[in-house]
């Protein structure tokens, strides 16, 4: 499933139009009935609806919801907030089709005026502003979004929130709290960003026909789904044996830390790694030992000074390597000689990444196969920028920073979203706030650090993992052997079980 941004749906619309023949009335007529299908199925048809039309397609949509709704027996009335010499094309071919059948359509062009009305109504469906809104929100619309705010409805938005913006990187104005958002054919950008993800409330995808040609030169972002995990998710042959199914080391643990490891190398088997080796200090072996007795160890002598012959030659041994948890922030040349002189897949995760911003600019061009996994505290970090600022746009920055140092990033949070050297972008929505905790992230390591070795494409092993981390996590709650409170670390790794029976 693509995610796009406003010109790229009017791109991909275009294609489909100009080559695939589909009208534009057609495809209005295709998101009207199917959203209008939706609302008949999740409401209650004795609930009086409101539709509200503005000026462009998003109100198009509205006018066939409309026609849809009256059919399947909801008392529907349409409110037109806009002038009729505004309401021009396929627009107004379904505003006809509306009248054909229905009497019911009032023009309201105040706020207050639309206040009044709506009041006598349970259920508003918002089809005012789509993708096409710019700049400002003027009156007397803006005055409307807030009395649809104000009152007390249900709020089901078409396409999206009527004014919030659909790409990243641009402030909210004001727009649609929506209890519901039927988007039309593609999520949004903005569906996924933390300022304005809440205004979708819950949302669901309606398609329209448009065929799959028609993103593919366009759109660079997909959403991860189950399906696409269960498509692309390695399969252990009958022969299998522990160096097929990765052989992979996990550096770092100063001895106050060394739960980080200890999570990221239970994580890393328990994600199916055929051999997990630990290295760090000796003091830290018992104690790792004593949690996870699948692993084996490599003493270093201190996370601090360039790894010496014999442990780069070690570790030459491994197909992948997960470096920087619980590493301390002490100035450390490891990670540095690591990256110069190993040219394996590596995961760098927690006080890596401070060590890692240290020689950034002059990490090896050539080798595009280094992987980060910042959450926001740690993006802002590495690229300078506020932490609001990347909320804002965390697709764009973590794009240009891709691209900029040739590496993939995990960019961790509610949405995570993968980004490849090359600006292509994964996200996975899985995961609840019961992963706000600390450890969680070194459990990602771990199960990153396994899918990479088993999978051609780091990106879609790193989609599988941020996946399948996120999906523990839900299972937990869902089956109710945990709650967003009391979930741990710890049960996110035993959760994986659950994600593997689901999968398969
Ligand atoms: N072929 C297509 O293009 C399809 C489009 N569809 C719908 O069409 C929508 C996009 O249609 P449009 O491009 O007409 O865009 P909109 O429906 O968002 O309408 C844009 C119009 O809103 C007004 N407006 C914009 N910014 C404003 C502001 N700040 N304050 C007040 N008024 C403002 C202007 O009059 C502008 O022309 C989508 O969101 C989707 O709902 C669907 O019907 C499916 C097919
Ligand atoms: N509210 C949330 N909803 C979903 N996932 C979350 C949420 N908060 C955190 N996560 C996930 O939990 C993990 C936290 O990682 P991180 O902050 O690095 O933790 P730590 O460093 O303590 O191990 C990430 O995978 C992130 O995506
Ligand atoms: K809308």
């Amino acid at each position: 499933m693509y995610i796009v941004t406003a010109e790229e749906m009017y791109e991909i619309d275009r294609y489909a139009i100009e080559k695939g023949g589909i009208a534009g009335k057609l495809l209005m007529e295709n998101a009207g009935s199917q959203v209008a299908h939706q609302i008949k199925k999740a409401y209650d048809i004795n609930q009086r609806i409101a539709i509200v039309v503005g000026s462009g397609n998003n109100g198009g949509d509205g006018f066939v919801i409309a026609r849809y709704l009256v059919d399947y027996g909801f008392d529907v009335t349409l409110f037109q907030l806009v002038a009729d010499e505004k309401i021009k094309g396929d627009a107004a071919y379904h505003k006809e089709l509306w009248l054909n059948q229905s009497d019911k359509l009032e023009l309201v062009t105040e706020s207050n005026q639309l206040k009044d009305r709506l009041i006598a109504y349970h259920l508003v469906v918002d089809a005012i502003l789509g993708i096409g809104v710019s700049g400002e929100i003027r009156e007397p619309i803006r005055g409307m979004i807030e009395v649809i705010n104000q009152l007390d409805l249900t709020r089901i938005s078409v396409d999206i929130p009527s004014g919030l913006p659909a790409n990243d990187g641009e402030d909210v104005d004001i727009a649609v709290k929506a209890d519901q958002t039927y988007i039309i054919e593609a999520p949004k950008v903005s569906t996924f960003c933390e300022p304005t993800s809440n205004y979708y409330g819950n949302w669901d995808i309606v398609k329209i026909g448009i065929p799959t040609s028609a993103y593919l030169d366009v759109a660079s972002r997909r959403w991860r789904t189950t399906s696409d995990v269960q498509a692309s998710f390695p399969n252990r042959g009958t022969y299998a044996h522990k160096g097929s199914n990765g052989r992979g080391v996990i550096i770092g643990a100063q001895p106050t830390m060394p739960g980080s490891v200890l999570l990221s190398s239970r994580a890393a088997l328990r994600s199916g790694a055929g051999l997990i080796t630990v290295a760090t200090l000796k003091e830290n072996i018992s104690i790792i030992a004593n949690g996870c007795v699948e692993a084996t160890y490599h003493v270093l002598p201190n996370l601090i000074d360039r790894l010496s012959d014999k442990d780069l030659k070690a570790f030459d041994q491994f197909d992948a390597i997960a470096v920087g948890m619980g590493m301390g922030r002490a100035k450390s040349e490891l990670l540095s000689s690591l990256i110069e002189n190993l040219d394996k897949p590596v995961v760098i995760d927690a006080d890596g990444l401070y060590h890692l911003k240290t020689f950034l600019d002059q990490k090896a061009e050539k080798r595009a196969n280094l992987i980060i996994t910042p959450h926001y505290g740690e993006m802002a970090m590495l690229s300078n920028l506020p932490v609001s600022e990347i909320k804002k746009a965390p697709f764009e920055v973590s794009k240009q920073f891709a691209i900029k140092h040739n590496l993939y990033i995990v960019l961790k949070g509610k949405n995570t979203i993968i980004t490849t050297p090359n600006g292509t972008q994964m996200v996975s929505n899985q995961g609840n706030p019961g992963l706000a905790k600390g450890g969680t992230g070194d459990v990602l390591s771990g199960i990153l650090l396994t899918m990479i070795m088993q999978h051609p494409s780091i990106l879609e092993a790193l989609a599988n993992g941020s996946y399948i981390h996120g999906m523990a996590a839900d299972l937990l709650i869902d089956l109710k052997q945990h709650t967003e409170i009391d979930l741990l670390a710890t049960d996110v790794i035993e959760g994986l079980s659950q994600v593997f029976r689901t999968l398969s």
